[in-house]
């Protein structure tokens, strides 16, 4: 069975090296896995096709040793021909998420095929209206957000008339009431936000900074887990 059959995205770590702070990327995923998220997105703008293919092979390998091949997915952000390049080498990559303005999801579905997740950012004009009447028939997930203003993605929530458009706890659970399909949110979340983000429905959080940053990325991934854990008894 593919992962895609089980997704979990209740804790969804995006990361890629530039998010942290000049340490190793693999070791934090690893801290990640071992701390219990659910997800993984290989995110990077700046490192070379070849650099993402092989950080993507050392990720799956992390997984793989954690014994979560087959529960944990991985994915790959923007990057349709690193999936591709991905697999053509052997490598487990479960998908792909993509924005608005990126490869369109009906041409990521037809290249990957039926036994992938793929995944898409919701748009921030009239989110609400979008949510409840986009074509959902190719993808698995909406990510969404911002909670909170955040300078890994300055742009994230950027609406038409320029400004940023954040989200509060009770527009997130219109979302997740509205959408057709898993939502899950991040954009400057923290584990400070975790119990009323888990309180609002929706399926599950994801961050970067707040693991990648850490002084220590396991602990950090540890609390992030656990709380959002016992914030969702019904979820678990
Ligand atoms: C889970 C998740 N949600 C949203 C995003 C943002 O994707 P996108 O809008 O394509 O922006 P970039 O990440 O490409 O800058 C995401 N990556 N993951
Ligand atoms: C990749 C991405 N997409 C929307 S916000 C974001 C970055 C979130 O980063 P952080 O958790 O550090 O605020
Ligand atoms: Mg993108």
């Amino acid at each position: 069975m593919s992962v895609r059959n089980k997704l979990d995205i209740s804790a969804y770590f995006v990361v890629g090296p530039e998010n942290t702070k000049g340490r190793p990327v693999v070791p934090i995923i690893q801290d990640a896995v071992e701390g219990g998220f659910t997800c993984l997105q290989i995110r990077s703008k700046t490192v070379s096709a070849r650099e993402l293919i092989q950080l993507t092979h050392r990720a799956s390998e992390v997984i793989a040793q954690a014994g979560k091949s087959d529960t944990v997915a991985l994915l790959v952000d923007d990057r349709l021909d690193v999936v591709l390049a991905a697999r053509k080498q052997g490598i487990k990559v479960d998908g792909i998420h993509v924005g608005q303005s990126d490869i369109p999801v009906e041409v990521c579905r037809e290249y990957l095929g039926d036994d992938s997740i793929v995944g898409l950012s919701a748009r921030t004009h009239e989110l609400f209206e979008y949510i409840k009447t986009a074509d959902v028939s190719q993808i698995d997930y909406f990510g969404a957000g911002p909670l909170h203003e955040t300078k890994t993605k300055p742009d994230c929530g950027l609406n038409l008339d320029g400004k940023v458009i954040t989200r509060s706890f009770d527009d997130i659970a219109k979302l997740a009431k509205l959408s057709p399909i898993p939502v899950v949110v991040g954009g400057g979340v923290k584990l400070a936000d975790i119990p009323q983000l888990a309180e609002t429905g929706v399926d599950g959080f994801f961050v970067v900074s707040a693991v990648s940053e850490a002084d220590n990325p396991k602990l950090e991934a540890a609390k992030l887990v656990d709380t959002w854990k016992s914030h969702t008894p019904l979820k678990r």
